[in-house]
């Protein structure tokens, strides 16, 4: 996409990499196991020494050295020799096979240590190959890819100590509203506590980014307009919160001609979120989300999130998308499309969504529950418990582009599926 922008990258110690996405290929440089080695305490031994062992014709082997892990042996396995060896220490030389501890029987005379083995032991048997957990040269993880435990063990396996991960980009969060209040500050007449700035700056720090909360500011065009800019120098982007609808006090929409950002859309045929602007100032992104604490939030993870994702070339930036049954209906009409926040479930292996709580883009109590949204497609007219719909998710893997899923357009919807008038 024309706007699109790779975050910077850092280098980080391993041990404070975890969670972080990985900026580079990697490619496993040597073999794993690099060399062929023992999965068991035994003896390595030369197999066809045991072709005729059995009960009743035990093979007796002179014990020539002992190693364990991190040692190699100082002599070949001849044949008519064993080597003691430990879980993996290296085959020696000579060796094509080793015998659990527990299958011979050790001896000793004045000299020497003896082992008698009373079965067969193919060629081979009991040995862990070099390369057979992965060879080298093998492209193991792409870049763009969380670091998990998993893979903190592969990048400790080929040596490395500092890892390039993206950096996280600093997104600056500024609330408008003359009716806000601090957290800390108790209620008064006509006014609320910003909850928005809080709850964007929770969402954007579950995405991977870093958050820089301004104080809230009164709507007050000539302050606003300072305020933006500020926060435009000081971060990778910026979220505002309200202010951005056609009200008396609504400043963004001229704040933005002001910059003289390049504003990408300044409504959308959503709800809720209708009111959602989005602009490019100098190349970094400016998401105008609407004041309301619902649309806000549904703003951040449909707007935001790809935006931060694909800058670290994460190749699922969007939420993921997955079909689920309606638990109840939905009898409101949808001019537009509609993102309804929705407890999804599962019950006997089918996914099930629910819609949570008050469905006004004003509510925040709506948020307690909600775990995904479900996809409305606009010009219905309401939907009945049982319909399939499509559900997007914010925890897990993500998708690549969730918007050409069938669920999401008018023509799915069948005649049942509608609700009838
Ligand atoms: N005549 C019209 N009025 C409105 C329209 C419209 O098209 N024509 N759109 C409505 C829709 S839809 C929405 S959504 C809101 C969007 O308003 P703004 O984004 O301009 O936001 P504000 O006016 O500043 O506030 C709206 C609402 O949200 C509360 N709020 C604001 N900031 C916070 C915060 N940080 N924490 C919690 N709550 C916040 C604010 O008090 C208002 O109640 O406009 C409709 N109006
Ligand atoms: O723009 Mo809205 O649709 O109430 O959030
Ligand atoms: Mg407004």
């Amino acid at each position: 996409m024309a706007y699109s922008r790779l975050w910077d990258t850092e280098k980080l110690p391993l041990v404070a990499s975890d969670d972080r996405i990985i900026a580079t290929d990697v490619i496993a440089t040597h073999d794993v196991p690099p060399f062929n080695r023992s999965p068991y305490d035994g003896f390595a031994i030369f197999s066809e020494d045991t072709k005729h062992a059995s009960q009743n014709n035990p093979v007796r082997l002179k014990v020539v050295d002992a190693i364990g892990a991190g040692h190699v042996a100082s002599c070949r396995v001849n044949s008519g020799t064993a080597i003691r060896i430990m879980t993996g220490a290296k085959i020696p030389d000579g060796a094509d096979a080793v015998i659990m501890l527990e299958l011979v029987k050790e001896m000793t005379d004045q000299e020497n240590s003896y082992i008698e083995i009373k079965r067969s032991i193919k060629k081979d048997e009991n040995i862990s190959f070099q390369g057979e957990d992965t060879q080298q040269g093998k492209l193991l993880v792409k870049q763009g890819t969380k670091i998990t435990p998993g893979i903190v063990a592969i990048l400790a396996t080929f040596g490395y100590h500092l890892v390039s991960v993206y950096k996280k980009p600093v997104v600056g969060i500024l609330s408008t509203g003359t009716e806000l209040l601090d957290v800390h500050e108790d209620l008064q007449p006509g006014k609320i506590r910003n909850s928005n700035a809080y709850m964007i700056a929770a969402q954007v720090r579950s995405m991977g980014a870093e958050v820089k909360l301004y104080q809230h500011k009164e709507d007050d065009l000539d302050s606003l307009y300072q305020n933006v800019k500020e926060c435009l120098e000081e971060t990778d982007m910026v979220i505002t919160t309200g202010g951005v609808s056609v009200g008396d006090y609504d400043y963004l929409p001229a704040i933005y001609e002001k910059l003289e950002a390049e504003v990408l859309f300044n409504k959308i045929a959503m709800r809720p979120g209708s009111v959602t602007t989005v602009a490019v100032h100098e190349g970094k992104w400016l998401f105008g989300l609407s004041g309301n604490p619902s649309a806000c939030f549904v703003g951040a993870e449909l707007f935001v999130r790809p935006v931060i994702l694909s800058g670290m070339k994460m190749n699922k930036p969007h939420c993921a998308v997955t079909k689920a049954i309606l638990a109840s209906d939905f009898p409101k009409a949808n001019p537009f499309t509609r993102f309804v926040r929705a407890t999804l479930s599962e019950d006997c292996d089918q996914k099930v969504v629910t819609p949570a709580g008050l469905d006004k883009s004003s509510s925040v109590s709506s948020l307690i529950e909600a775990n995904c949204l479900i996809v409305l497609p606009g010009g219905t007219r309401g939907w009945a418990k049982g319909s399939e719909v499509a559900v997007l998710s914010w925890h897990g893997e993500g998708s690549e582009w969730p918007w050409n899923h069938p669920l999401f357009s008018k023509s799915s919807v069948t005649k049942t599926a509608e609700k009838q008038p």
